[in-house]
């Protein structure tokens, strides 16, 4: 496959014979299109993209407004699947909210971007998803739920934005995030992440418990006066099977770069 991004850090060794370069990660361009929206038009682009030499692919997808190619300090959001709450109007999460936010974001300060990824669950899936609602039913948080099931508090892996990014000659990000790992996780891929959008959600009633989780074991920046450390308690998996120890440059603030705060419509 041609990728338009792709780096090699893995050697193969075969019996008696000359290493052989192994792809790891490559994400591939597949089409452009235009898309009218009920918040706006969007040029919408489609990849295909593979972090494991392509064993497995997946489809990132990013929405843009304007053209921020070339361009440093574009304001872009990461954003994994919901289908829960996207598709189905669920209120157990912030998910659709914080993507109907970032839309409406990139609209009113274009040119800026969405990269849309196949990660539900934080990567654990649509059904291993559903099988940690099950247990959150029975009383579990969101992270005890998928470690009861065996499986990471996020396994999400990022090395396609770096190349999405890449394929539009984008310098620099402003990202919409709370997440202070999704920012650590960028930083250590290279990108560079100039400034955060905070992109908060007001709770209700079916998602306070999820998103106070998310603030004291994830250690999301959910309030005005969030600091921004890392308590450590949570465990972010780096694909390449090790947990990433908790850290993250001081990025905290919005670095004057605006808030997103929306009050969700129910
Ligand atoms: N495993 C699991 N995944 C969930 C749950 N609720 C939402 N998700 C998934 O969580 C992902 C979004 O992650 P969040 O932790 O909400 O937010 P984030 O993307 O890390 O951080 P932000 O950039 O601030 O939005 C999506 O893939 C959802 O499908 C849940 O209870 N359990």
């Amino acid at each position: 496959m041609q990728g338009l991004g792709s780096n090699r850090p893995k050697q193969r060794l075969q019996d008696g014979a000359a290493p052989q370069e192994q792809p790891f990660d490559c994400t591939e361009f597949v089409a452009e299109t235009l898309l009218p929206t009920l918040t706006g038009k969007y040029r919408l682009r489609g990849y295909r993209h593979t972090f494991d030499g392509g064993r497995t692919y997946t489809e990132p997808s990013c929405i843009i407004t304007g053209y921020p190619e070339g361009l440093e300090n574009v304001p872009v959001r990461v954003h994994d699947a919901c289908f829960t709450s996207e598709v189905l109007g669920s209120l157990k999460c912030d998910c659709a909210g914080q993507l109907q936010m970032a839309m409406g974001y990139i609209q009113q300060n274009s040119p800026g971007l969405i990269i849309y990824l196949q990660q539900e669950g934080r990567g654990i899936g649509l059904a291993n998803k559903i099988a940690a609602y099950a247990l959150q039913e029975e009383g579990l948080d969101t992270v005890d739920a998928n470690r009861a099931l065996g499986l990471p508090d996020d396994c999400r892996e990022y090395s396609s934005v770096k190349n999405i990014l890449k394929d539009l000659r984008i310098k620099s990000i402003r990202l919409m995030t709370n997440n202070p790992r999704k920012m650590q996780v960028l930083e250590e891929l290279g990108v560079d992440v100039t400034g955060r959008i905070p992109c908060i959600v007001e709770s209700q009633e079916f998602n306070v418990g999820y998103l106070a989780t998310k603030q004291t074991r994830m250690s999301h920046w959910l309030s005005e006066s969030e600091t921004d450390s890392l308590d450590g308690s949570y465990c972010f998996w780096n694909h390449d099977g090790e947990p990433l120890l908790p850290s993250v440059a001081d990025k905290g603030s919005n670095g004057g770069n605006g808030r997103l705060i929306s009050r969700p419509q129910i």
